[in-house]
């Protein structure tokens, strides 16, 4: 690894980045490693690090922050074979727990520098999103948008919507297509796994592999009221394959429809609400930096 560019968010996860600068180039000397650093402006950022690439000319791009933006690095680096590194300052860091990256930015460091790599599977969902983590419509997306619209952000912000509006029940008729294949269910929620748990520890997917070249999709019934503890036991304990609430199938491509719009988040980020969701796999993979051993 000779350089790296770090893309840093000042907004996410509420954490004060005032000193992130000084630590990282302290990291960098460390390692003697070259850096460049630039900070997202919430808008036309994409531009904005494309152009910081063509200048810099790094072996990977950091992203310093939490999904959203590790999801606006990628869809900048899909296919140009740069690796994307994360340094977790979000406030669920969902694809980072996955991929085992600490939360210690100089721990998160000394892992990019080592520069293992892994080709990451990666979804297109409706022809524009990419999804890396873990994209969902039905409850959860709702659960984002309270949360964003809440004001306090933090851990224990999104665990109390969690629990709030899983209490909250609206399923949707939904359409399920698979090449010639279809089905109709009703259902809370459908997530769309690449991944296996979310940013809280909430095991959606307990066999989700980011890199098997194919993704679960986890439909998540109509449910009675007391069957909320279950769920609850079983997202934490990485019971849900066994869960009579829960259907779990993997695929490489679906189309959902459903006769109402519904709220779509993707990577943590609410994308709006939808009558039908495609989601495929890309034939390009991502390479991603994880600490040695991970694979
Ligand atoms: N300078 C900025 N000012 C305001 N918003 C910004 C800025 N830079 C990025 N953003 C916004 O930050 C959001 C992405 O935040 P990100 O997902 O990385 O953090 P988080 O929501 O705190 O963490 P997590 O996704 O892990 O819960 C995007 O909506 C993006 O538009």
């Amino acid at each position: 690894m000779n350089k790296i560019l770090f893309v840093v968010n000042p907004i996410s996860g509420g954490i004060d980045k005032s000193d992130l600068k000084t630590e990282l180039k302290s990291c960098c000397t460390e390692s003697n490693v070259a850096f460049d650093l630039i900070e997202t402006k919430g808008e036309d950022d994409h531009r904005l690090i494309s152009e910081e690439i063509e200048k810099s000319k790094p072996d990977a791009v950091v992203a310093c922050g939490g999904d959203g933006t590790i999801n606006l690095v990628a869809q900048v680096l899909l296919g140009k074979g740069i690796s994307l590194g994360i340094i977790p300052l979000g406030s669920a860091n969902g694809l980072a727990t996955e991929l085992l990256i600490p939360r210690n930015v100089r721990k998160a460091v000394k892992i990019i520098v080592k520069n293992y790599v892994i080709d990451m599977d990666v979804l297109r969902i409706n022809g524009k999103f990419l999804s890396l983590h873990l994209s969902d419509v039905g409850f959860n997306a709702k659960l984002i948008k309270n949360f964003d619209e809440g004001g306090s952000r933090g851990k224990l912000a999104y665990a109390a919507h969690f629990f709030k509006v899983l209490f909250k029940k609206a399923p949707s008729k939904y359409t399920f297509i698979m090449g010639e294949n279809s089905f109709r269910r009703r259902a809370e929620m459908v997530v769309f796994a690449n991944a296996s748990k979310y940013g809280t520890g909430a095991v959606v997917n307990p066999d989700g592999c980011l890199y098997d070249k194919k993704f679960e999709v986890c439909i998540f019934k109509p449910y009675p009221w007391y069957a909320i503890f279950r769920l609850a036991f079983d997202f934490f304990t990485g019971g849900m394959k066994q869960s009579p609430y829960v259907k779990i199938f993997s695929t490489t491509n679906i189309v959902v429809r459903s006769k109402k719009k519904v709220p779509l988040q993707v990577d943590g980020e609410v994308m709006g609400d939808f009558k039908q969701v495609k989601v495929t796999l890309e034939d390009v993979q991502l390479p991603i930096i994880v600490p040695p051993g991970f694979k």
